[in-house]
């Protein structure tokens, strides 16, 4: 058995509707051109720290597959084997999807737009399966049982989803001691550090990740983390990033 193992998050780069200030979810909107650029660059920052990915899982959103590909191929890995599931997509923002971050701070008030987006358990209102920014009838999740399809997550909705996907594909990857890179969301990535960190449900409302930087995780035989919160391989620019996430909604 190996010492340690490695494995590497990636939140994709900046999306259309992150530029916009759009509550985004499960809407499967493209990288902007920023984006792509943060995708190349954190790609080459694995190249420059020898962390080359041998294994990759994304979610099945477009903004996380080319953000893997993006990287990948700038660190000259784009051939390397892929899974990809829902169970790593975004949290899945309900009835907020669509909606503008600053407009819906300015009617429901900071502590219900916090609430929505960061309390542990509080999901937004559901969104009908026939709204405008639905995918209950998107061919990707036709193998879905319609019970297992969301209306509305919170982040412990996600945790309880991304779990078993975490154990069953992802951690056997990682104790065949090679290098597995997860691209995912903000919120889908929060879960999983938030188990990896073991975070209490207090306080992983203050626990944010920035864009397009990869965050590397080395973890003993229990699979918890030998240092605690990881390692962005761009720390100055990971602090000022995470400041921006924070206040999104905030003119
Ligand atoms: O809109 C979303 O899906 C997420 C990530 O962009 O937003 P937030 O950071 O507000 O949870």
């Amino acid at each position: 058995m190996a010492d340690s193992y490695r494995l590497v998050l990636l939140r994709h780069g900046e999306s259309a509707w992150n530029a916009k200030n759009l509550f985004t979810g499960w809407v499967d909107v493209d990288l902007t051109a920023q984006g792509e650029e943060e995708a190349i660059r954190g790609g080459k920052m694995l190249a420059e720290r020898g962390l080359l990915p041998d294994l990759l899982h994304t979610s099945v959103l477009r903004r996380a597959i080319r953000t893997a590909h993006l990287a990948l191929d700038a660190a000259d890995r784009h051939w390397i084997p892929v899974r990809r599931s829902w169970r790593l997509n975004e949290r899945h923002y309900g009835a907020l999807q669509g909606k503008d971050k600053a407009q819906t701070l300015a009617e429901f008030g900071e502590e219900q737009f916090m609430l929505w987006r960061r309390s542990y358990d509080t999901p937004p209102p559901a969104l009908a399966e026939d709204a405008e920014y639905s995918q209950f009838d998107d061919a990707r999740y036709a193998q879905l049982p319609h019970e297992l399809r969301p209306r509305t997550e919170c982040l412990k909705d996600v945790v309880e989803r991304l779990l078993p996907y975490w154990y069953d594909a992802i951690v056997p990857d990682v104790l065949t001691g090679r290098t597995v890179l997860v691209v995912a969301h903000g919120n889908s990535l929060r879960a999983l550090v938030k188990h990896l960190d073991g975070i209490s449900d207090d306080a992983i409302a203050g626990l944010n990740i920035p864009t397009g930087i990869p965050l590397l995780y080395e973890l003993g035989a229990d699979l918890r983390p030998l240092t605690a919160g990881g390692e962005y391989l761009d720390p100055a620019a990971a602090a000022e990033a995470i400041e921006s996430v924070k206040n999104q909604g905030r003119k």
